[in-house]
């Protein structure tokens, strides 16, 4: 490893090969001879290290900003509306035409079957959201880059405002309920809460008075293949569908061309698509939208993001994560029992993550039964003095016991790489869970110590369930604002909570990259505190 060995007062610049890039550090007296040592020597000194992480999304935002401008914030803010501006009918239809809304609560009964004489409207009802609210996408107005995971603009991290659209049921509506007809799409893997979603965007969609409402089976693949039909939606059929995990309608991986599923939209007359998936589903979603608009379609797309992985950006999480953290309780419980009833028992646990290691994170900080948390963003030593396996016959002396929660997508490197993808085109990745059980078997072998090793793998039981309580409620909040925000004549855009309140994002701004865990997060800190594990490099 680099040695670094930096006088007092004179900036560090750490290795890129250590998980921390092109950061400036004032060092304090302690001489610093390997990363190791100065992780340390922050913690002595209570500074911390800002991750490469932190680094280049800081550098991100504030490219290309003259910040000698006196306006430089007002351009900031005025661009930043730009970026999230979330498209609308009327941007390529100006002359589209808008009805009062049908969505008026105190109007429910009896829902009317026809609207020639006009909507029903309550003038007293203030339950529309306004097109011109706003939701603050940061609250925390960082007094230094060097506060942990601050993300700044210009080097002095000033408080920028940055506004995104507040979701929810508008006063005008762009589709005449009875002309509509909306169709729903799972893709991707499962993800606990698939159920609820349906079933709110359907039960919401006929309180507008929609009655043409179908799912498309077994995701995109649904438009494309002979024999896959649509299926007909209503209140009676989605009643009691969020009491079993899946999807009602099927889930897949890969399809048909963006341009197919275009043809079957015309072909089917659909005017309003609600499609639930993760990053690749949205991204599908968004080409979608963008045929439409080619196309001169007069339809909504809209995107409700799913994944147990809640590797969407921006968003406070996504739903079916807190469900499958929770799920994973009952993995991790058995792999303490199991390690801490053996003599020098090790327990290993894997929880689903490919290149996020949130529910690993969430999980070893929910059960406090974890000693060592391995996810894809934080490189680690297997071997060495200060790797996973010293760590482990530390652990077994001074505790009897251990257990290890790793990210399916952590450690990597060590596993061969075979180049294989799924369908979607997403990397196949090696087995970490098994390839630790090995190592540590070897090591401790080789040592001619005893070491009773366990290994769970409980990957799909954390996501092949029913939601929980807290997800439910998301669930049904993200549903009925994916139809509010159809029926305003938006498209190409997706729900989510942001700082607790609910907001529409144009596509494309969540799926720029994947969201990670910041290695420099309080969250990751939090972690490390309560697991009390090393660093391992
Ligand atoms: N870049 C893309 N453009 C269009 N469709 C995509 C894209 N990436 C993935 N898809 C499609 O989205 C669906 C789900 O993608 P996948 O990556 O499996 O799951 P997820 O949406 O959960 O990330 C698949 O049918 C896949 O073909
Ligand atoms: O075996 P499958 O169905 O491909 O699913 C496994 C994958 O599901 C995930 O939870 C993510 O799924 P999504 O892409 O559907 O969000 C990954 O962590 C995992 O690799
Ligand atoms: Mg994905």
């Amino acid at each position: 490893m680099e040695s670094l060995s930096p006088a007092i007062g004179q900036k560090a610049i750490l290795p890129s090969t250590t998980g921390y890039s092109d950061h400036d550090l004032l060092l304090g007296p302690v001489r610093l001879r390997t990363v190791r040592n100065l992780n340390k020597a922050c913690r002595r000194l209570r500074i911390r290290v800002q991750t490469g992480n932190g680094v280049s999304k800081n550098a991100a935002a504030g490219v290309g900003i003259d910040f000698s401008d006196p306006d430089w914030k007002l351009k900031y803010s005025r661009e930043f509306e730009a970026r999230f501006n979330i498209p609308h009918m009327t941007d390529v239809f100006p002359d589209a035409v808008s009805y009062p809304s049908t969505f008026c609560l105190k109007m429910r009964t009896p829902i009317t079957e026809k609207f020639a004489e006009g909507y029903p409207s309550d003038e007293k009802w203030h339950g529309y959201v306004n097109n011109n609210d706003r939701v603050l996408l940061k609250v925390i107005n960082y007094s230094s880059p060097s506060s942990a995971g601050a993300e700044c603009i210009d080097s002095n991290c000033s408080w920028v405002e940055q506004w995104v659209h507040r979701a929810g049921p508008r006063e005008k509506i762009f589709f005449k309920p009875e002309e509509v007809k909306a169709a729903i799409v799972t893709c991707g893997g499962l993800c606990p809460g698939l159920n609820d979603v349906i079933r709110q965007i359907v039960i919401t969609l006929e309180i507008y008075g929609v009655k043409k409402i179908v799912g498309i089976p077994f995701g995109y693949r649904g438009f494309s293949e002979k024999g896959l039909a649509e299926m007909p939606l209503s209140r009676k059929v989605v009643q009691n569908v969020h009491l079993s995990g899946g999807s009602l309608l099927g889930v897949s991986r890969g399809g048909p061309k963006v341009s197919d599923i275009v043809d079957s939209i015309q072909e089917g007359g659909i005017n309003m698509l609600f499609v639930l998936g993760g990053n690749g589903t949205h991204a599908g979603a968004n080409a979608i939208h963008d045929e439409c608009r080619k196309r001169r379609i007069k339809a909504a797309v809209v995107g409700v993001p799913k994944t147990i992985d809640n590797d969407i950006m921006l968003m406070d999480k996504t739903f079916g994560f807190d469900t499958a953290v929770e799920e994973a309780q009952r993995a991790i419980n058995s792999a303490y029992i199991e390690a801490h009833s053996a003599y020098r028992g090790i327990g290993i646990v894997k929880l689903m993550g490919r290149s996020s290691g949130f529910i690993a994170m969430q999980a070893s900080l929910a059960s406090g039964q974890i000693d060592i948390c391995l996810i894809p963003e934080v490189p680690f030593n297997l071997h060495g003095p200060h790797g996973v396996l010293r760590h482990l016959k530390y652990l077994l002396e001074t505790k009897g016991s251990a257990v290890v929660c790793a990210a399916e997508g952590a450690g990597q490197d060590f596993l061969e790489k075979t180049n294989a993808k799924d369908a979607s085109g997403n990397a196949v990745l090696g087995d970490i869970g098994v390839y630790l059980q090995q190592e540590i078997k070897k090591y401790f072998k080789e040592l001619g110590q005893t070491a009773d090793v366990k290994y769970i793998d409980p990957t799909y039981m954390i996501r092949a369930c029913r939601a929980n309580a807290s997800d439910g409620i998301l669930c049904t909040v993200l549903g009925q604002n994916a139809v509010h925000g159809a029926f305003a004549g938006y498209s190409g855009i997706t729900v989510g909570i942001c700082n607790t309140h609910y907001v529409y994002f144009p596509i494309p701004e969540v799926i720029s990259k994947p969201r990670v865990v910041d290695p420099n997060s309080r969250m990751w800190h939090r972690c490390l505190t309560s697991t009390g594990q090393p660093d391992f490099l």
